[in-house]
């Protein structure tokens, strides 16, 4: 069974459609990449997975419910790490890993043996007790990354991750990703970053004009694209000179 799957989702933010018949899902232990020119839908597509917002017609299913159905399961199926850190200004590094443990229903040891490894990989074991006001931009994003790594769902959402983080943090992001990958968890990854993207996804969702224009593996994506020997720079630059898909 897909821990995600969208079938048809059509939706944005007002009454004309930002996507439009977005359809694709995620196995079991798959690192999927959506790719996507800016104002593509990429975000308004992870909108619609994490719920921010409702499709207007198709549906997501999560963990085998849609949300209308089983709102807990839902919901605490997956984490999601935004574009854009979202920090409590009055909490410490420290609260909020604890506060992220009392939402899921973690237990103390749990969260004492969680953060403790977390904590090292990111290099911030000595910012316990910072507020996010003391941070710079990658610290309150590794902030997010450890809130997330922490629950250890199925699924993860992550939407840019490697901007603001500097290579040591990018490697660790990639080896925890490469962790959770290897126990059964799922990510789905929206990136600009399209060399990261082709090394480490299992597959590329490329998306244009709020339409899925083709998915697959790297190998798939070359036969759509009748270009061989193409890296993922090249398909991306093909697609994103496109004119008229959006139209078929
Ligand atoms: N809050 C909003 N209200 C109305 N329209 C929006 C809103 N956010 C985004 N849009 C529109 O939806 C379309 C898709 O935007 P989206 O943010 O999903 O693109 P993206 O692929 O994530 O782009 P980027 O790579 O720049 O992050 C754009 O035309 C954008 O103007």
């Amino acid at each position: 069974m897909a821990i995600l799957e969208l079938t048809k989702v059509t939706g944005g933010y007002t009454r004309k459609p930002v996507i439009q018949d977005v359809s694709f899902s995620l196995n079991k232990g798959e690192l999927v990449g959506l790719i996507g020119l800016n104002g593509a839908g990429k975000s308004t597509t992870i909108k619609h997975i994490i719920g921010t917002l409702l499709a207007k017609s198709g549906d997501v299913h999560l963990n085998g419910v849609t949300l209308q159905e089983n709102m807990e399961k839902y919901r605490t199926s997956f984490s999601y790490i935004p574009e854009t850190p979202v920090l409590y200004d009055e909490l410490t590094l420290k609260e909020h890993l604890e506060l992220t443990a009392m939402a899921y229903g973690l237990d103390e040891l749990t969260l004492k043996e969680r953060s403790a490894l977390l904590l090292k990989e990111f290099r911030m074991e000595r910012r316990l007790n910072w507020f996010p006001s003391h941070f710079s931009k990658g610290m309150r994003q590794k902030v997010m990354i450890m809130c997330a790594f922490l629950v250890d769902p199925p699924l993860y959402i992550i939407d840019e991750p490697f901007v603001g983080l500097d290579p040591l943090g990018i490697q660790s992001l990639l080896d925890q990703m490469n962790v959770k990958k290897q126990e059964g968890a799922s990510i789905l990854m929206s990136t600009h970053i399209l060399s990261t993207a082709e090394r480490y996804c299992d597959r590329i969702i490329l998306l244009h004009e709020g339409r899925v224009r083709a998915q697959g593996t790297m190998d798939e994506l070359r036969a759509i694209f009748h270009m061989p020997d193409a890296t993922l720079d090249d398909i991306y630059i093909v697609m994103a000179k496109e004119q008229d898909h959006a139209t078929h």
